[in-house]
């Protein structure tokens, strides 16, 4: 159905050869297994890091986290006889978080995003351990892992206790979508629960995997709701017989931003010979005429925002690091999800701006003092009819109070670090939160576009009806996407419920059915 992601999906990503992208942990999040590089080179790197722990253990007795407590309790000395039992301690204590769960996607992002940072070797675990959350992954065992509770900055050290908790047979796995014990899901799988080593529970909780795990599906989300809403701001500008001078190429010469005049391109080629049709304005509403400028801010904003989620993603982000060739253990903060939380707290805001942006497009599509000569509400009735029909009323209603919630979220969370863990974690970033309300804004606008896909298809299916638009001057992308909406949901003549035709329009933007301008 969309080559453009079918031809992405040919290659599996190798953990521990390859860096990943985030095309690669979304797709390890909807079901691609995770392959770990197996040379003996590999695992000699691999295992050089654990053993290094245990001769530093065996002579010098203090390691940071080995035989140490945590963060501010570093001072407090462990007996070397007690020190296999920390780590059971720092995945026990660390057992608190609330809310709701991750989903068993999301939560797959999570493990492969932890994956991607241990394999590189720079946290002292052995081979066993990475072998185990391949395996969790490629039984479809991912832990029930509570989505509130981490501010990000210690890593997200609470949820990802679930991971060492399941690892450890303790806590519940989801299996087919239900919780069950992990002690009797893993040895249902033949996996075998491990005993961790010293360093083992804090080389998996002290990094930023949960929020770079949300922040790659957000991403994607995000990205292709760059392009629905690109289509859905041609189809409204011909509906509303806007001026497609807007998007001329000359216009758009003067101004540099590549986003923004990749935006500006993809209407002005949507808009095909329209080109030279009439207009009833000379200069249309912002939000038909600021559309590239409005979108544009989005895919300009991606590039960085993937730049900082890959580097993140494919970085050691652990404490204290463990340098075996040099023989250094290296204390440090980089579990400090700074870049993740920037990046979420910018692409809500970006997303948020776009269902503002399409919210406004409904707004004159469906009022009669703007619209340009359609029905009020876009109703298809006709005579007497027309009178009780309401077309798409309910609908803008719906879609304002998904936009007013998406706005409202774009509250930075970064902003609102705590002083936490005895003034040991005394700035902090707030990521998780950050990435979880992206993802939400995300989900919102994907509604919002729901909305507009069906009104804007049937706004340019009354303008064709009205003989006010030649069905022969639209684009073969254009009309084939708008027939294909056509097809999945009816032209509006009597009222009727549209939220299962919203409900399945949704699960088409989330399975990005529609290849756009690729
Ligand atoms: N993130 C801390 C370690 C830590 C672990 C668990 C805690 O509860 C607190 C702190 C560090 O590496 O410095």
């Amino acid at each position: 159905m969309n080559d453009r992601i079918s031809l992405k999906q040919a290659a599996i990503p190798v953990f521990g050869a390859d860096a990943l992208t985030i095309e690669d942990v979304c797709r390890i999040a909807r079901g691609a297994s995770a392959r770990l590089h197996d040379s003996p080179d590999y695992r000699a790197h691999i295992e050089r890091g654990a053993a290094f722990i245990e001769r530093l253990l065996a002579s010098e007795g203090e390691i940071y986290g080995v035989t140490t407590g945590y963060g501010d309790s570093c001072s407090v000395g462990v007996a070397q006889q007690l020190a296999r039992e920390l780590p059971i301690h720092l995945m026990r204590f660390h057992g608190c978080g609330l809310g709701n769960h991750f989903t068993p996607e999301q939560t797959r992002a999570v493990l492969a995003a932890r994956l991607a940072s241990l394999v590189r070797g720079y946290s002292g675990v052995r081979w066993v351990l990475l072998e185990r959350i391949a395996a969790l992954l490629n039984h479809d065992l991912p832990p029930l892992m509570p989505a509130e509770g981490s501010v990000g900055a210690s890593g997200d050290l609470t949820p990802l206790s679930y991971l060492a908790a399941v690892l450890m047979g303790e806590r519940e796995v989801w299996k087919d979508g239900q919780p069950e014990a992990s002690a009797v899901a893993l040895a249902a799988a033949g996996i075998e629960p491990i005993t961790l080593a010293p360093k083992e529970a804090l080389a998996i909780m002290n990094g930023t995997a949960a929020m770079t795990g949300l922040a790659c599906l957000a991403f994607e989300r995000a990205e292709y709701l760059s392009r629905l809403a690109t289509r859905i701001s041609a189809m409204t500008s011909i509906a509303t017989r806007g001026n497609p001078g807007h998007f001329d190429p000359a216009l758009f010469g003067v101004k540099p931003h590549a986003g923004q005049n990749e935006v500006a391109d993809w209407i002005w080629t949507d808009l095909g010979r329209l080109h030279d049709g009439p207009q009833m304005r000379l200069q249309d509403r912002y939000s038909i005429r600021c559309a590239p400028h409005v979108i544009g801010v989005l895919r300009d904003a991606l590039p960085w925002m993937r730049r900082d989620i890959e580097n993140e993603l494919n970085s050691s982000n652990d404490n204290p690091i463990i340098d075996a060739v040099g023989e250094r253990v290296l204390h440090g903060g980089h579990f400090y999800g700074g870049h993740i939380a920037f990046a979420m707290d910018a692409l809500k805001n970006a997303v948020a701006s776009i269902a503002d942006l399409l919210d406004r497009q409904l707004a004159l599509l469906v009022d009669t003092r703007y619209n340009h000569g359609l029905p009020k509400n876009l109703s298809g009735a006709e005579g007497l009819r027309g009178a009780i029909n309401h077309g798409f009323k309910a609908v803008q209603i719906g879609t304002s109070s998904w936009t007013a919630e998406a706005l409202k979220l774009t509250m930075p969370a970064s902003s609102f670090s705590r002083s936490t863990e005895c003034h040991n974690q005394d700035k902090v970033s707030m990521g998780t939160i950050a990435a979880r309300d992206c993802l939400r804004v995300v989900e919102l606008t994907e509604q919002v576009t729901a909305a507009l896909l069906l009104a804007v298809t049937q706004g340019v299916t009354l303008r064709s009806r009205q003989g006010e638009l030649d069905e022969a001057t639209l684009t073969a992308p254009l009309r084939g996407f708008r027939d294909d909406i056509a097809k999945l949901s009816a032209f509006v003549t009597e009222d009727r419920p549209l939220e299962p035709d919203l409900r399945q329009i949704l699960v088409h933007i989330r399975a990005r059915r529609w290849e756009l301008y690729s």
